[in-house]
């Protein structure tokens, strides 16, 4: 703990209290406030943020590489304190009230820590064992449903160093649900998978979503939340620049103008004459912002000029779109 926190009062310090399962009701199950870490060579890694994540939300926590996303499950996780600003988890104010916040929270962060020479099956045991709250009469029931959930019950007999990465990832998730967990926070989970595994990650954490937990999930890649979360936060240089419902975000882009056709040269042309900004040609396709007027008159005015359009139309915005359009730079997916 290198610098002094904001600290608030914390109800869950002391005693008696409801825990932290009654205590985040329309605050959010994340929620921070001019959230702020500065290292201490002076790098500033989060900058006045204000997230709020809502109960029952797949939240994709996206940035590029060095954009503060650790950073920020770190202090959200009451591991290193903020040098200014509050974080809340649950409810309750972060690092103060880890100990009531943390057993509901299940968390997979840097990779799980694995014994390679144990058996699946027996590195969850001793997870198990670790926990002082886990009755030791229940324990073989809870690992195996654990290894159920995430379909490693057929491998759980083999040594965990024999295990793909993507099964060592399902693994430590299964280490995080050996409780009933309110959230889970996963730190770049699909990080370093083959296709296969990150697809079997990302089916199971729609699976645990639809349960009710919440999931809050960091990711440098745009399909992926995309293709998992309902909502968003992206962040660029420590600070946020948008968050919301994934649809909502992607619909502030505009999307691009597509013209497919053999005469790329002819169309580029007429659409710069139309009026079309930022006009680009690749192999066949054309593409630009869409211009303010009548799409027809545009379409009319390539025909006109005798270019063959086999095909004219405005794509949906992604959320790369949307990047691109919040911070004007590209999405560096580097690592
Ligand atoms: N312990 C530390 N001491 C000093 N600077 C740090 C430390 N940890 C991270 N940083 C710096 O803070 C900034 C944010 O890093 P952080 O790891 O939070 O970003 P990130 O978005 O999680 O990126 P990555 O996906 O690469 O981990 C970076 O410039 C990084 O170099």
């Amino acid at each position: 703990m290198d610098e002094a926190s904001a600290t608030e009062p914390d109800p869950a310090a002391h005693g008696a209290g409801d825990g932290p399962a009654a205590g985040d009701a329309g605050d959010g199950v994340i929620r921070t406030r001019a959230l702020t870490k500065r290292y201490r060579g002076g790098q500033l890694a989060v900058d006045g943020l204000d997230l709020t994540v809502p109960a029952g939300s797949v939240f994709g926590f996206l940035g590029p590489n060095g954009s503060g996303k650790t950073t920020t499950i770190r202090m959200l996780m009451g591991l290193i304190e903020p040098t200014s600003g509050t974080a809340r988890v649950l409810g309750h104010p972060m690092p103060r009230a880890s100990r009531a916040v943390l057993p509901h929270v299940g968390a997979l962060i840097e990779g799980p820590a694995l014994y390679g020479f144990l058996s699946g099956r027996d590195n969850l045991l001793r997870y198990d064992a670790a926990d002082p709250t886990a009755d030791p009469g229940t324990r073989r029931v809870r690992v195996a449903a654990a290894l159920d959930r995430v379909g490693l019950t057929a491998a759980a007999g083999k040594k965990a160093k024999a295990y793909s990465l993507g099964m060592k990832q399902r693994l430590g998730l299964a280490a995080a649900l050996l409780q009933p967990r309110r959230l889970l926070v996963l730190d770049e989970p699909t990080n370093g998978l083959d296709p296969q595994g990150m697809r079997e990650i990302r089916s199971l954490v729609r699976e645990l979503a639809s349960d009710g937990t919440t999931v809050f999930l960091s990711s440098h890649l745009l399909d992926e939340i995309e293709q998992v979360c309902t909502h968003a936060a992206v962040m660029a240089r420590g600070r946020l620049i948008v968050q919301g419902p994934v649809s909502e975000l992607a619909a502030g882009a505009h999307g691009r103008l597509v013209v497919t056709t053999p005469d790329t040269g002819e169309a580029v042309r007429v659409l710069k004459e139309q009026g079309v900004a930022g006009v680009t040609a690749d192999e066949d396709r054309v593409t630009g912002e869409p211009p303010e007027r009548d799409l027809a008159e545009v379409n009319a005015a390539l025909v006109t000029a005798g270019v063959r359009v086999r095909g004219f139309g405005v794509e949906r915005a992604s959320l790369e779109d949307a990047f691109v359009a919040l911070t004007g730079e590209g999405f560096d997916v580097a690592g």
